[in-house]
């Protein structure tokens, strides 16, 4: 679960971010929408541990990211806009490499059977990554943050620049990561895909969470049409 309590960063004399109270809970899709530079990436961010808040708390299950970042970390998978793991080692050999990282030791057939799941075509298995397509690394990113056991994804844009096969792949992979319980927050600017892959939207403007609310019975250009009247 992520929660953010009157969390803020200022950066100088810029509010990056202002307030925001926020709670994601196991199984929610959490789409945040907003402008360049309306705070999204510094809401991740500070889940992350990337940068500490100016007041107000991160948590992540529960943990102070700010007290225990490494503890907190140990919950949380980040892929972001574009995945960068070791161009030289194939797809199934970075997945060991970050597991292992992560304490996590499998079974060649164990580590075959996360890229499966994440729906990797096998003969990319053992093909070097720095051939492979941006929706593939992300298939592999998303196939550490299982092998990792994380309970907690974090995405900063992860369908730009997918075509839309990739991106419906993706979409299908992370509505199914939700329904096995994980607690997802994802950036993004993609209004349709946020319908579709999203329990709830989180609109924020100028470092504010302005609007949020749940995509059941949500119509994309309502949403779109909220969108830009907010922003
Ligand atoms: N390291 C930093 N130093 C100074 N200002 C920063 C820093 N990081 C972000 N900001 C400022 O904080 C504000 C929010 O930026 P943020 O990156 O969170 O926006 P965003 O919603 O993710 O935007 P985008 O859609 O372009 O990724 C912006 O005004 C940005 O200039």
């Amino acid at each position: 679960m992520l929660q953010a309590i009157n969390l803020t960063k200022n950066y100088n004399n810029q509010t990056a971010l202002n307030n925001l109270n926020l709670t994601i809970q196991k199984g929610e899709v959490f789409c945040l929408l907003g402008q360049n530079g309306a705070g999204k990436t510094t809401t991740i961010n500070l889940f992350l541990g990337f940068t500490t808040p100016t007041t107000g708390q991160a948590l992540v299950n529960g943990i102070a990211v700010e007290n225990d970042s490494e503890a907190a970390r140990k919950h949380l998978a980040y892929i972001p806009e574009v995945v960068m793991l070791y161009p030289n080692l194939s797809s199934i050999e970075n997945l060991d490499f970050f597991s292992r990282l992560a304490g996590f030791k499998y079974t060649t057939q164990q580590l075959e059977g996360f890229l499966e799941k994440v729906g990797l075509q096998k003969d990319a298995f053992e093909k070097r990554m720095g051939g492979h397509s941006k929706g593939m690394r992300q298939k592999v990113g998303i196939a550490i943050a299982l092998a990792k056991n994380a309970d907690v994804l974090l995405m900063d844009e992860p369908t730009s620049g997918l075509d839309p096969k990739a991106t419906a792949e993706f979409t299908e992979l992370v509505k199914n990561l939700g329904k096995e319980g994980k607690a997802i927050l994802m950036a993004t600017h993609d209004i349709f895909n946020a319908v579709e892959v999203g329990t709830t939207i989180g609109i924020m403007r100028r470092g504010e969470l302005v609007h949020q609310m749940p995509t059941s019975n949500l119509m994309a250009t309502d949403l779109q049409k909220l969108y830009l009247e907010t922003i």
